[in-house]
Parts: C-alpha cells; structure tokens; sequence
C-alpha cells in the first residue's frame, strides 16, 4: 500500500523565455543548495549580509536584498517565487523528472485559474499522469537553477508542478525538453579537466575554484577531474601528454599564465591538429590577471563565469605565433598580447611587489613614466588596417558581422523575471532562448587542418616587400609598444577596445615618449574606459604580421604576462585556431562603436 504524503508544489509553464510560475502558492517554497564542497575551501553562501534571517540546516533561503523585485517575504523569512516569474532558461543549469513520487493528481482548471492549489501525492508509482481534458500533462520537475546571492550566483533546486503538451511522444521526457532549450548552442555533458594553479591570484585560486565554481557545476551535473600545477610550466606538461579521447574541454582555474601554458602543450603535440579540433580551452577567473575571462565570458566574478562556462557556445578564435631566435625550433603561441617598454618593465619587473596586488603594475607604469625612459626599437608591420577611418572600417564590417549572426531578439518583458537583477544575465539569456544565434560555422563544425598551423613568414628571411617600417620619429623614442588580440588586458584595462575574436588582426597601440607626462598621465587613467586610442598622441592600428627589433642593451619582451628575451620578435597571426568559449558568440562589447560616433 501506498503511502501519501500531501506537499503542495507551485505550478508552471514553459515559454519561450523560461518556466513561468503560473500559480503562486501560499506556501513557501524553500530551495535546496545542492552544492557539493570541498571541505577544505569553507562556507561560501553565508545567506544575507543584513542578518535579519538565518538558514535551516540543509535548507537555503530567498532573502529580499540578494533578490531581485520579483522575490517576496512570507511571514517566516522564506521567500516565494511570485505569478509570473519566469526561471530564464539561461539560469536552468539541470533539470530531473521527479519519477519516484510518480501521478500527480490534477485538477480540472478554468482559464483564469492562476492559483491552483495541486497536491502531489508521494506513492510508489511511476510515471507520468495525463489530463485528458486538455492533452497537457503534469509533469513533477526538480528544476535546478542559479540564483544571484550577494556577489554571486548560486545553484538552487525547486520542484515544480509543470503544465506541458507533448508536441510528440520524443519530447514526453520533460527534464530533456528544458535541458535542450537552456543549453541551446552549448556543448552539454561536457569532459572537463580543470586545472588549478594553487599559487594562482595570490594563493586563492584553489579556494575561488571550490566555493565559487565547483557548486554549480555539481549542481549542473558536469563531469569534470582536476589537476594542480605543481610547478611553473606544469600545464605545458599536463596538456601535452593529455588523453584527448578522455577529455574535450579544459577548464584553467587561474590567471592567464595557465592557458597561455595549456595552449603552447597542445600546440607541441604531434597530433595537436586533432588536439586543436577536439579541446576547448577556457579560464576560470581565479588569478590575478584574468583577461580571458573578462574578454571571453565578460565578467572577472568566479561563479558567473562558471555559468558561461556551461552555457556559452564554442567558438573559434584568432591566436598570434610568436619567433625568436632563442626558440628557432618551437615558435610560441600567444592568445593574449606581447608588450616591450614601459608596460612590460612594470608587468615582469614588479613581481617582487606581486603582494601588493594588481596595483603593482600602476606603480611600475608611474615610476617608469616619471623617469622618462625610452625604448628605442624598429618595428615592421603588416596592416591590416592602418589609420584611424581604416580602424573604424575594419571594426565595423567584423563587428557588423557577428551583430548579424549572433545577436537574438530581446526577451519578453511582460513577465516579472529572475534575471532582471543584473544586466550580465540578460545576455545569458538571449544567448540561450535566441532561435536566431546559431552562427554559420560554429567551432563545433569548424575543423582546421595541419595547413592552418602553417607561418607564412620566417624570421630568418628578410622583411617582405609588402611590410612598412613605422617612422624611426616614433620608434627611437619608443615608450609603450603594446600588440594583442582580446579587448581587456586586465580588470578594468581596455587596452585593446577594437578588439575582434576572428578578425584575422592584430590590435597594435604604439605611445612615444616625446608626449609630456602631463598628457600621458591622463592617457594611461583613460585605459579603462578605451578612450586612450582615440588620442591624436596614440598609434592605434590593425596589422597580421609585425617584427620588432628592440635596441637597447636591458630589458624584456613579455608574452601574456610571462617574461621573454630581449630578441627580435615577429608575430603573426593564425586565423580562427583556438577553440574557447565566448558567451553570446563574441567577446564583451567595448562600446568602441560609441567611441567612433563621438
Ligand atoms: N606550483 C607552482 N609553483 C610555482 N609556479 C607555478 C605553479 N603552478 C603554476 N605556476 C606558475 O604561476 C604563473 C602564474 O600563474 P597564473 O597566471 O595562474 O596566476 P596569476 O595569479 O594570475 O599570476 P600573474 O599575476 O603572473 O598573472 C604561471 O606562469 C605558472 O607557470
């Protein structure tokens, strides 16, 4: 015999958006924190700052101020997902039909019915109960989904009663209906290896890694393993003997430092063509210097990343291959940027002061500014679009081109919506609901071959006739030489603004030092907001290929972030190599449209 336990459940819909709570019920309904920790990382979701309630054991709680207008109070401190709230689809990371507590027992509904009181009855049984009276069936969901707390975003669970017509028998498995629509152009179940740089952002990388990501991706059902780097150039190692059958993503919980590792390991395989056309690789923020992140999921915050992480599509990007003597045999690969100058000096040259956190480099830049120093160097380019009215073409037809293929219709506004608390998820959502954002050569399908690893210039041969050597005027002078292909170099530092993920470019910025301190000061505080490029006093192009000659006795060139002899450099670019992933199909908007229109 069956025994019955009475627990009322909420009703909801799909639309287009997301699952819509129909009915509000009267009850609270408390959502389940299914995240798994490490014991050693600590307490993450500590409820609200404000005090005024505290959590059951095992039981996580909506509270007012980590919500947004949508989230309502009962009596208890509980909250309750109001009518018409929409669970965007962007935000669902799993979903279970809830088999084990089997038929529902509906009610007969008339069509304003917004407040239906439905009793699950917990039996034995199993399967699903059909309403004849209008084909739809109830469906019993654990919806899993994240839910901004604080700073974060956080995995929670809530069971639903969902109202849905089968559109055919296929689709009668409701869990895998919803998982498609929120992981619409995203590769689900995916085989990660993360990879964790325990001295990574000042020791907090591992900690960042299991109280910020590791819940939602638990939560979300993925199959991951980790690595820790145990030593510098660790990661080349673990990405060159990779299991590439194994795995089709790695994850680095880092800085930049470890993808730029994993990128050059794959890269030394003998068969990186198939390593090139299976792996992902993408960054956890947990370092100091986080620009992947920034560029490619648009947000340096652990946990948001994680969910593009899960959510955002593969895609195919540009990366840059670096020569120099020093390394004839193995050229280097380089997805961030190559700097010599005054940034480069303050990059590598303050690591002694690396305590001190990102502020470091401001003071190295300062203090090298304020001494006047010069690098004086030759520098031999390959435009790909050379003036100023050339960069705005340039940047336009790409960016055109990707508006076009990526961007989704805006999502409907006439229903209270969990997202609307942070501007970040809308993209997330659109990126997910949008029937329009599928591109025309997803990574996916996009396959390279041993051709596209292939240099079109040597080092050893002479600059080629269509090359253009920048006026010695600029270059013996030479302050800040700076060529990279993601938009942030850093929290807060849009170096490059007109940068593209698969323009075939390079984004080049050359400042000399015959421009005052007095001007380059307010040149340098204008890094965050890009304008710096538009400075008459800034040599701002696109170019595919550059050689550097520096001539001064000391110094360094440094590669993303890490630290290179001081050689002849050339770079040139390799079009579309890298697999990551990027929400929305494009990296962070820069608003550098906004900056040619002014
Ligand atoms: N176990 C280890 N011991 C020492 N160095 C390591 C170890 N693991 C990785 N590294 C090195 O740490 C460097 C920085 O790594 P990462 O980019 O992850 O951290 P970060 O905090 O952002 O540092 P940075 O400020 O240099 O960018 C890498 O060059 C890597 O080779």
């Amino acid at each position: 015999m069956s025994r019955f336990r009475l627990k009322p459940l909420p009703r909801a819909i799909l639309t287009d958006d997301g699952v819509l709570i129909k009915s509000q019920n009267a009850n609270p309904l408390s959502f389940h924190s299914n995240a798994l920790r490490d014991p050693d990382a600590g307490p993450d979701d500590k409820g609200c700052d404000d005090g005024t309630h505290e959590r059951g054991a095992g039981e996580s709680m909506f509270c007012l101020t980590c919500l947004s207008d949508s989230t309502n109070f009962d009596s208890n401190g509980r909250g309750i997902l109001p009518m018409n709230t929409v669970i965007p689809y962007g935000r669902i990371i799993n979903a279970h039909n809830v088999r084990s507590l089997g038929a529902t027992q509906t009610t007969k509904k008339s069509k304003q019915d917004t407040t239906i009181s439905t009793a699950l009855l917990a039996n034995d049984d199993d399967g699903l109960s059909m309403d004849l009276e209008n084909d739809a069936m109830d469906y019993v969901i654990d919806l899993v989904f994240v839910l901004p707390l604080e700073k974060n975003v956080v995995p929670r669970t809530v069971r639903l009663n969902i109202d849905y017509v089968p559109l055919s028998p296929a689709s009668s498995d409701l869990a895998e209906v919803i998982l498609k629509r929120s992981y619409k152009n995203a590769r689900r179940n995916k085989k990660m290896l993360v990879i964790i740089n325990p001295f990574g952002g000042k020791g907090q990388a591992k900690n960042l890694f299991f109280q910020r990501a590791a819940p939602i991706l638990d939560a979300s059902g993925s199959d991951y393993d980790i690595a820790y780097t145990e030593r510098s150039r660790h990661a080349v190692e673990i990405a060159e003997s990779l299991d590439i059958d194994k795995y089709d993503t790695i994850v680095c919980a880092s800085g930049d430092g470890i993808p730029y590792e994993v990128l050059n390991g794959l890269y030394r395989r003998i068969d990186r063509v198939a390593a090139f056309n299976k792996i992902v690789v993408t960054q956890l923020p947990c370092g100091s210097g986080n620009a992947m992140s920034i560029s490619c999921h648009w947000t340096m915050n652990t946990s948001y990343a994680a969910l593009c992480l899960l959510k955002s599509q593969e895609s195919r990007i540009d990366v840059m291959c670096c020569q120099q003597p020093s390394y004839s045999d193995q050229p280097r690969l380089s997805f961030l940027s190559q700097t010599y100058g005054i940034i480069a000096e303050s990059d590598i040259n303050t690591e002694f002061i690396r305590w001190m956190g990102p502020i470091r480099f401001n003071i190295g830049v300062a203090f090298n500014l304020l001494q006047g120093k010069t690098y004086a160097c030759d520098v031999y380019v390959k435009y790909a679009a050379k003036t100023k009215h050339d960069m705005k073409v340039h940047y336009l037809l790409h960016k055109k081109t990707a508006e076009l293929i990526f961007d989704s219709p805006p999502a409907s506004s006439s229903s209270a919506s969990l997202s609307q608390s942070n501007p970040l998820n809308e993209h997330l959502q659109s990126a997910s609901s949008s029937s329009l954002s599928t591109p025309p050569t997803p990574a996916q399908e996009s396959v390279i071959s041993s051709e596209d690893f292939n240099l079109k210039y040597s080092l050893s041969d002479p600059i080629p006739e269509e090359w253009e050597r920048l006026s010695s005027d600029i270059t013996d002078n030479l302050s800040i030489f700076y060529t990279g292909k993601m938009p942030y170099i850093a929290d807060k530092t849009k170096f490059f603004p007109a940068a593209l993920p698969a323009d075939g470019a390079i984004d080049l910025v050359i400042m000399n030092s015959t421009t005052s301190v007095r001007r380059m000061t307010p040149i340098l505080l204008s890094l965050d907001d890009g304008t710096h490029v538009m400075q008459p006093e800034v040599l701002h192009s696109k170019v595919s290929a550059f050689r550097l000659v520096p001539h001064i006795e000391e110094g360094l060139i440094s590669v993303d972030g890490e630290k290179f002899p001081l050689e002849p450099m050339q770079v040139e670019v390799l079009p579309s190599l890298v697999k990551t992933l990027l929400r929305n199909g494009s990296y962070i908007d820069t608003e550098f449209d906004t900056l040619l229109s002014t």
